[in-house]
């Protein structure tokens, strides 16, 4: 009988259905809706059908997010539920996105059958993953460590360790957390030692910007420190103008008292260089502070180091 009020676009990954599930069950929850009222609708996108290259080699910004926007544009979906990380600064014409829900841990797991972490690595271990800022960041800290691309989702992953293709493998807090994937061997690896990709664990909700209805049912499910960790990551980011070939780390987090840390890290793609910086003040401030640290890491850098 009911009829559906919002049709929901994500990627077809478990990770990404959990997420559009768990966006549906707080608009339900916000707006006393049921179910039905409701209908998550499977896109997929070019990082999803490419499946034989590496990411990298794949190129081009929105990967995971081109075909669900154009969705969106269309009016074939209401709104587009993301990872943040794989969202490119800048939103299409007609699209924004401005509620985000409570952000996950934000911090990389260590996967192994094995080890209980990167110290426990015998020199010359080979590790997989298909993330340039993961193997940047190891290579800067383990220059004798191999590292080859590993492909797909959680489960394909562990085959691959169990078939000895590597000894470790990294995935973000987030995502086991999110699948309540208990049974994944893992570590969580302190942010000290490896600093995340900026937006990690964190959910955004795209929609048509004049969508007013929309925009009335997401302000009540926005969790605001996200939002305002998410606007100084994201200026940070725009500031570098992450190309997917520079591997770029960040994170904001808060005191709960008004106040901002955000550190910041950018290395060569083969881990043979890496600044890293930091910096703090008002939340309020996050836009700029994001773009200082930015600012900061790329006078470190000298020119012509994020264009490689
Ligand atoms: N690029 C793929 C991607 N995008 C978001 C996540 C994890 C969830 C998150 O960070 O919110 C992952 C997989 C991973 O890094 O393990």
């Amino acid at each position: 009988m009911s009829d559906i009020l919002l049709k929901i676009g994500t990627r077809g990954s478990p990770l990404a259905i959990a997420q559009a599930n768990e966006t549906r069950d707080r608009l339900m929850a916000a707006h006393g809706l049921p179910e039905e009222a409701f209908e998550v609708v499977v896109i997929k996108t070019t990082g999803d059908r490419v499946l034989d290259r590496p990411l990298s080699e794949i190129g081009g910004k929105g990967l995971f997010t081109r075909e669900i926007e154009m969705a969106l544009t269309e009016g074939a979906i209401d709104i587009a539920v993301h990872s943040m990380k794989d969202m490119p600064v800048l939103q299409p014409d007609g699209l924004t996105l401005d509620c985000y829900l409570p952000r996950e841990d934000p911090r990389d797991a260590f996967v192994s059958l094995r080890y209980g972490g990167i110290a426990d690595l015998p020199e010359g271990t080979v590790v997989g993953t298909s993330s340039l800022r993961r193997k940047s960041q190891l290579l800067w800290r383990r220059p004798d460590l191999k590292v080859v691309e590993f492909r797909g989702n959680v489960q394909t992953r562990l085959k691959k360790l169990a078939d000895g293709v590597a000894e470790a493998t990294f995935l973000a807090m987030a995502g086991l957390n999110r699948l309540r994937a208990v049974d994944v061997p893992h570590g969580v690896i302190d942010t000290g030692d490896i600093l995340p990709a900026v937006a990690q664990g964190a959910i955004g909700i795209e929609r048509r910007l004049d969508d007013t209805r929309i925009a009335d049912m997401l302000a009540a499910i926005h969790d605001v420190p996200t939002g305002e960790r998410l606007a100084a990551e994201r200026a940070y980011l725009a500031r570098l103008d992450g190309s997917c070939q520079t591997p770029i780390a960040g994170l904001a987090e808060l005191d709960g008292a008004g106040r901002m840390r955000l550190r910041g890290e950018i290395l060569a793609p083969d881990g043979s260089k890496c600044f890293a910086g930091e910096t703090a003040g008002q939340v309020s401030d996050g836009a700029r502070l994001g773009e200082q640290l930015a600012d900061e890491l790329l006078s470190q850098a000298g020119p012509g180091f994020l264009a490689v």
